[in-house]
Order: structure tokens, then sequence, then C-alpha cells
């Protein structure tokens, strides 16, 4: 590959389309929803807020809200045949391999047969996803067979007290909150603009759902924050992260939780997950995982000039909730479930079927030789 091509090569740094959903590096503003700064809605909104502002492009009022909340509430109710499904799946199945089934399951129990119901669809999925996780893991790793239908207004909550059988402390539910809201959407990404391929050719909901889950599974994506947490966990002191840093640096290893496509000083997700991961390390009494993946940090840029991005610090953070590793990605899944649709939903009310072309490099003008030439 030519330098040129090497700098272009992913489609990186030019424009597929246009979205007014969100900005993401824009100089100034490091990632917005809808003209919404994402610090500003960390810090102040509840997820299901944020959900409604990308469904609808303005946030709700108080009575909006409260109605959205209750709509998510009555739509949590596990079709048979899809549980059914879930304690059929091996125990040792993906997690995300688990929710990329389920979504196409649902689709098949109850499937988007007109787009005017799509709003629908996505409700349904963003009320069940975090039961289908919570139900499958706690079925083949407890032999339990849990209620989903509990009481807890918002997803964050929701999650936790499925996955522990108790409701989640405030700090907690506050912190899911936070992340789930870090997490609901970030432009072209790789796994939405996937969403948005499958989108374009007019295909159902819950194929372009699919096709995103499966899209996010990767460790080069949504998988890194699962990659983090397998490395973090294997050092006990910030020396030894150190060490190991440097010396998966010297074998050119790919260091997970690090670096961009998009920003190239810092990732503003970062800055509110490290945050709150300090505050889960204060009420857990920590004194590994939060100075070692500080020092991660700290060597990286030393280093390499990289960044954490919204993935590293999410590992300690949901350690310190008691949240299983296998279970991590499947929440982001939960959360971008509302970017993924928003972008469905915009490139449906203006489509043109995305079909780029390619620079061929193959060989050209070779003459047929019959099977018995070969
Ligand atoms: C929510 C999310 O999806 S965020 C992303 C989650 N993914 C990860 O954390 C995986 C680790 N990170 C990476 O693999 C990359 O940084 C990606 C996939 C996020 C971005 O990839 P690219 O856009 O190709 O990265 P970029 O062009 O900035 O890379 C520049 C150089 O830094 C290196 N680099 C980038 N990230 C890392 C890293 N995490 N560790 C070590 N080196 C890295 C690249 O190998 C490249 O080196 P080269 O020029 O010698 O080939
Ligand atoms: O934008 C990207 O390339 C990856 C990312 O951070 C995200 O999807 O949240």
């Amino acid at each position: 590959m030519t330098d040129n091509k090497k700098d272009t090569a992913g489609l990186r740094g030019r424009s597929a389309g246009e979205t007014a959903l969100c900005t993401v590096g824009k100089s100034g503003a490091g990632l917005t929803y809808c003209g919404y700064d994402i610090a500003d809605l960390a810090e102040h909104a509840r997820f299901e807020e944020v959900a409604y502002l990308l469904f609808h492009g303005e946030l709700p009022n108080r009575q909006q809200l409260d109605s959205y909340l209750t709509r998510l509430m009555t739509l949590r109710k596990m079709p048979e045949a899809l549980r059914k499904t879930l304690e059929l799946m091996p125990a040792t199945t993906h997690p995300m391999d688990v929710m990329r089934t389920a979504c196409s399951m649902l689709g098949t129990i109850t499937p988007e047969h007109d787009f005017a119901e799509q709003q629908t669809h996505i409700d349904r999925m963003l009320a069940l996803f975090p039961a289908i996780i919570c139900y499958w893991y706690r079925f083949h790793q407890e032999g339990v067979k849990i209620d989903i239908e509990l009481d807890d207004k918002e997803t964050g909550s929701y999650f936790l007290h499925l996955l522990h059988g108790r409701v989640p402390n405030a700090l907690h539910g506050d912190a899911m909150n936070a992340s789930l809201i870090a997490y609901a959407e970030h432009e072209f990404n790789a796994s939405t603009f996937a969403a948005r391929v499958c989108a374009s050719t007019l295909s159902d909901i819950y194929a372009c759902i699919t096709t995103a889950i499966g899209t996010l599974k990767g460790p080069l994506h949504g998988g890194a924050n699962e990659a983090a947490m397998a490395m973090i966990s294997q050092w006990r002191t910030p020396e030894e992260a150190e060490k190991g840093i440097l010396e998966k640096l010297a074998k050119k290893e790919k260091i997970m939780g690090f670096g961009h496509a998009v920003y190239r000083e810092s990732d503003p997700r970062n800055a509110i997950v490290k945050a709150w991961s300090k505050r889960l390390a204060e009420e857990h009494d920590d004194r590994v995982l939060y100075p070692v993946s500080v020092r991660c940090e700290e060597v990286m840029w030393r280093e390499k000039h990289l960044f954490c991005n919204a993935d590293f610090f999410h590992a300690s953070a949901y350690h310190f909730m008691g949240i299983p590793t296998p279970l991590f990605t499947p929440i982001f899944v939960c959360s971008r479930l509302t970017g993924w649709a928003a972008h469905v939903m915009e490139q449906r009310a203006n489509n043109r079927i995305i079909r780029p072309s390619a620079d061929y490099t193959g060989p050209e003008n070779r003459p047929w030789l019959p099977i018995e030439q070969r």
C-alpha cells in the first residue's frame, strides 16, 4: 500500500455521509449528541432521556420522560420462545453471540413488517436486552431462572438488579447511568456504519441491530473493554503494570483500551468514566486495579502519546460493581442500541443504498484455462 493509501485505508478521515445525531472530535467540542456536550449529558441526564433525545432529536420534558420510562417497563416481557432459546444456548457461548442470536431470534418472534412500527421494535429491544444477557448468564452460571419483570425504572439499575438479584445502591445506579450515556452514540464508528449499510438495503431493524452487534464484538471495537480487563488484572502493582506495558510495546503488541481512529489527543469519555472508576475504587477500598490503570495511562502517554479511549476505565469501573468480565461488551450493546437505532431511522428517512467502490489490485487480462490444464 502506498503511504497515501495507508493514510486513508479503512476510510479514515473521509466523510461517508451526513448525520444530525453526533459530532466526534470536532474542534472545541469533543463529543456531542444532537448538539449537547457529553460532559453535560453524563453529569445531568438519565440514560433514557438520552435515548429519547437520540430518537426524537429533543430532550423529553418530565411527562414525556415518565411515560417513556413506564413504556419501557411494560415491554419487559420475555417471549417464551426467546426464553427457551436462551436456555438452549450452550453455557460456553460467547455472551456477544448470545446477544446477536437473541436479537435475531426476537426478530423472528415479533418481526418488523413495516418501518412505521420501527420505534415499537426499538423500544422492545431497549427494554429486553439487559434481561436477555442476565437471564442467559444466571441460568447457565447459577442454574436459576430469574424473574425479569422487576420494577427498577432505569436501565442501569435494572441491569444490576437482574445480575445480582438485589437493588443496587445509588452510587452503582448512577455509575451505570453515566456509563450507558457515555457509550450511547459515536457517529460513524464501525458497528453503527455496519447498521447503516444494512439499513440502506431496506432490511428490517432486527437485521440492522444484529449486524451491529456482530461488528461491536471485535477487540478493536467494543470488545476492548474485556481485553483491557484481562490485561490489567494480571498486575498487582503499578510497577508491575509499567514493566508489563513496556514489554508489550517492545513486542509491538496493541494495548487494548488505548488509541482511537478519530480522536488525536484524548477521548472525552475517558474523563467521565475514569472519575466514576475512582469513586467506585474508593467505595471498594481498592488499592490495586485503579492505581494499576492510572499507571498504564501514564506510561502509554509518555511512551506512545496514546490515551485511554472509552473502554479502558470501564474495565475497572465495571469490575468494582461486581460485573463479570464477559458481560462488559453486552452492556455496551444495551447502550449503543440507542445510537444504532437512531442511525437506522436517520438512514431510512433519507436513503440511498450504501455501495462504495474499490481500487482493483488483482491480476488483469488472464486467458481462460480449461480445468484439465490447471
Ligand atoms: C469504543 C471503541 O471502540 S474505542 C476503540 C477500542 N479499541 C481498542 O482499544 C483497541 C486498541 N486500539 C487500536 O487498535 C487502535 O487505536 C484503533 C483500532 C482504536 C484505531 O486504529 P487506527 O485508526 O488504525 O490507529 P492509528 O492510525 O491512530 O494508529 C497509529 C499508530 O499507533 C499504533 N497504535 C494505535 N493504537 C495502539 C494501541 N492501542 N497500542 C499500541 N499501538 C497502537 C498503531 O499500530 C499505529 O502504528 P503504526 O503507524 O506503526 O502502524
Ligand atoms: O468511534 C469509533 O471508532 C469507536 C468508538 O469510540 C465508539 O464506537 O464508541
